[in-house]
């Protein structure tokens, strides 16, 4: 029964709901809608949904503190796709009221920094309070809570609102990254155009430590895609780092790169490898030169014969 459930940010209505509803597979499941982001990751941890979709970053804030955090801690899951989509936001009310009438307004945390500058031009006395999902957010105006809420359009029939103003972005071309997540299994096959997630603690505090993480990827010419620190709870200096790869974990360069993680830090958490929403194979930037699979496996059959002699 709950291989046939997708679980994901909810209630009815929100961004994450619309991203889930792009995967080809989600036609076919049962989708459930949770309460926050540790609900549907719980969800599958607990296995009463085969598979959770949540954000993870935006273009204009960068990670989603809550998703980056629940992926660290726990037990583990993985990550399989991702979705992106463009973020525009409409400003949802109650029939018959004026922008006038606005004192409080409500959405995501992470709606906040895409629309804080149409706030201030437009709605400078608001007060702004977070809620648990844009479509939460709605459904709270619908119950009289707030006077508004920054959602997507399509959450306005949902929840008996009408979008006052639509279009609202500070940045052109925002977009948010959900991403897939299941229980721990093998990793899809490499298609060319793939990211590898991991979550990485550093070890004893010395200068260069970072620095150290980064070049594992650096010499052998890994791409990064994101770089997050997160507090790790112990203290005030004390940081994990989440990090996107380009590249799979079978692709030898991603593979050594994270082995040579693993010997230099206490703690590395794969995260998944996984296809690039978006890019194909033949967009992929060209490899540095000495960094291919055949490249990694003709140094290692030369190291061996040198071992034995065969020079
Ligand atoms: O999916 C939603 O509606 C959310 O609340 C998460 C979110 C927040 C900001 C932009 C996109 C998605």
């Amino acid at each position: 029964m709950s291989a046939t459930r997708y679980a994901y940010l909810g209630p009815e209505g929100t961004f994450t709901e619309v991203a889930l509803r792009t995967l080809p597979e989600a036609a076919t499941r049962e989708l459930v809608p949770m309460v926050s982001v540790p609900a549907a990751l719980d969800a599958v941890r607990n296995g009463e949904a085969a598979a959770a979709l949540v954000p993870i970053e935006n273009s204009v804030e960068g990670g989603i503190t809550a998703t980056l955090d629940e992926l660290a801690a726990g037990d583990p899951l993985m990550i399989y796709r991702e979705v992106l989509l463009s973020i525009t936001f409409a400003l949802l009310v109650r029939p018959g009221t004026k922008l006038s009438d606005i004192k409080t307004v409500t959405a995501h945390p992470a709606a906040q920094p895409q629309v804080r500058n149409w706030m201030a031009a437009h709605l400078p006395q608001a007060v702004w309070e977070s809620a648990a999902s844009n479509a939460d957010g709605a459904r709270l105006v619908q119950e009289g809570r707030y006077d508004a809420a920054f959602a997507g359009e399509f959450a306005a029939a949902t929840y008996g609102l009408e979008p006052l103003v639509t279009e609202i972005h500070d940045a052109e071309n925002a977009q948010t990254r959900f991403v897939l997540v299941g229980r721990p299994a093998r990793p899809s096959a490499p298609t060319g155009a793939d990211k590898t997630s991991v979550m990485i603690w550093l070890g004893d505090d010395h200068p260069g430590a970072l620095l150290e993480l980064l070049q594992e990827f650096a010499v052998r010419g890994v791409n990064l895609m994101l770089i997050q620190s997160r507090p790790t709870g112990e203290g005030i200096g004390n940081y994990c780092f989440a990090v996107d790869a380009e590249g799979h974990i079978a692709d030898r360069r991603v593979g050594e790169a994270l082995m040579g993680l693993k010997r230099i830090c206490p703690k590395v958490r794969f995260l998944g490898s996984y296809p690039r929403a978006g890019v194909s194979a033949d967009e992929v930037r060209p490899l540095r030169a000495g960094t291919s699979d055949s490249d990694f496996t003709e140094a290692a059959d030369w190291l061996a014969r040198s071992q034995d002699g065969r020079i």
